[in-house]
């Protein structure tokens, strides 16, 4: 909407340029995996929220996957529960699991959920338990070094490896215009819950739906390079060059890797943003500029 101090001009220039996209993007479905670092500021929450009502309301599919990972820590340290990470997956005790379920499930779904509906969405949450639909087993690391004849398995507790993904709840939600906000918690055929990577999720749940981008909203500007400077264009051997250079480490991991995956598995793009900027997703989706890290089969032309 026009907003007083805006040059009208420029507001229907700003529109005009957007046209292209949305008329690309129309239909199309868009995951976007909200992380918990780029969440802890309340008007980049209201911003974010506004961003998916607006694509909503434009024709696009968003199916929006988010994390918790400073929310889950923040509890379990007034707990007194230490956090660990193993390539950038929380070690998950029991104790840790039920915090856990409790904030992504709970605090954080209905934060999100509530936003959205406050900016004229209407959006309902979900975890990976409601229909089964993040399908999980135990993860194993192997962990490989020239010392030892046979990889090492390092056992992070209940953290989980998607087996499955069922889209049809989530078909059925968008198709009557809901907007789903899933939680990354899956469950097994014993109904154990599952602690499991939001960016892992929002990538296999892109995957299943075949969407067209898998856009994952983290606290940095996008994939880093050892001088600090943000890559985009990458293609897949870019990638597993700059893993194995070291120069991609830690929570920027399984990012990188599910977004490798997602666009190996046919989504055709995705991309790392910097969520801290506000109207991250709009920029991204809608402007000539873009924002962020892109990773495709194809080097952006
Ligand atoms: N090459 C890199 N470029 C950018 N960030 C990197 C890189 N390698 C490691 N990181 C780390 O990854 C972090 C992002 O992952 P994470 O903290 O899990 O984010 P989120 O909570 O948004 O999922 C960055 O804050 C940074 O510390
Ligand atoms: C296994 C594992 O590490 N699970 C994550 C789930 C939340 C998450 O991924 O949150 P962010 O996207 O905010 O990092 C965790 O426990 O922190």
């Amino acid at each position: 909407m026009y907003q007083q101090g805006h040059d009208p001009a420029s507001v229907v220039e700003i529109l005009s340029e957007a046209l292209p996209y949305i008329q690309r993007y129309a239909g199309k479905t868009i995951v976007v995996k909200y992380g918990g670092n780029a969440m802890t500021d309340d008007t980049l929450v209201d911003s974010f929220a506004r961003d998916i009502v607006l694509m909503k309301t434009v024709g696009l599919n968003p199916v929006v996957v988010h994390g918790g990972g400073p929310q889950i820590g923040i509890l379990l340290e007034r707990l007194g529960i230490e956090s660990r990470f193993v390539d950038g997956m929380r070690v998950t005790d029991a104790a840790t699991m039920d915090v856990v379920e409790m904030v992504l499930g709970g605090q954080v779904n209905k934060s999100i959920v509530n936003q959205i509906n406050l900016a004229g969405g209407k959006a309902i949450g979900l975890t990976g338990k409601d229909n089964a639909q993040i399908r999980a087993r135990r993860l194993k690391i192997e962990r490989r070094s020239p010392e030892l004849s046979a990889p090492e398995i390092i056992d992070i507790g209940h953290v989980g490896e998607i087996t499955r993904i069922s889209t049809d709840l989530i078909e059925m939600l968008t198709q009557a215009d809901y907007i789903p906000v899933i939680a990354p918690i899956g469950v097994d055929d014993q109904g154990n819950s599952y602690n499991i990577n939001a960016d892992v999720v929002a990538g296999r749940i892109a995957e299943a739906l075949s969407a067209e981008r898998l856009m994952l909203l983290t606290n940095v500007a996008g994939l880093l390079d050892a001088d600090g400077k943000v890559m985009t264009g990458l293609t897949v051997e870019d990638v597993d060059r700059l893993i194995e250079e070291g120069v991609i480490y830690g929570g920027m991991l399984p990012k990188i890797r599910c977004a490798l995956e997602a666009v190996k598995g046919g989504v055709d793009s995705a991309v790392i943003v910097d969520g801290r900027v506000p109207h991250a997703t709009l920029l991204e989706i809608f402007t000539n500029a873009g924002a962020g890290t892109l990773i495709s089969a194809t080097p952006r032309s």
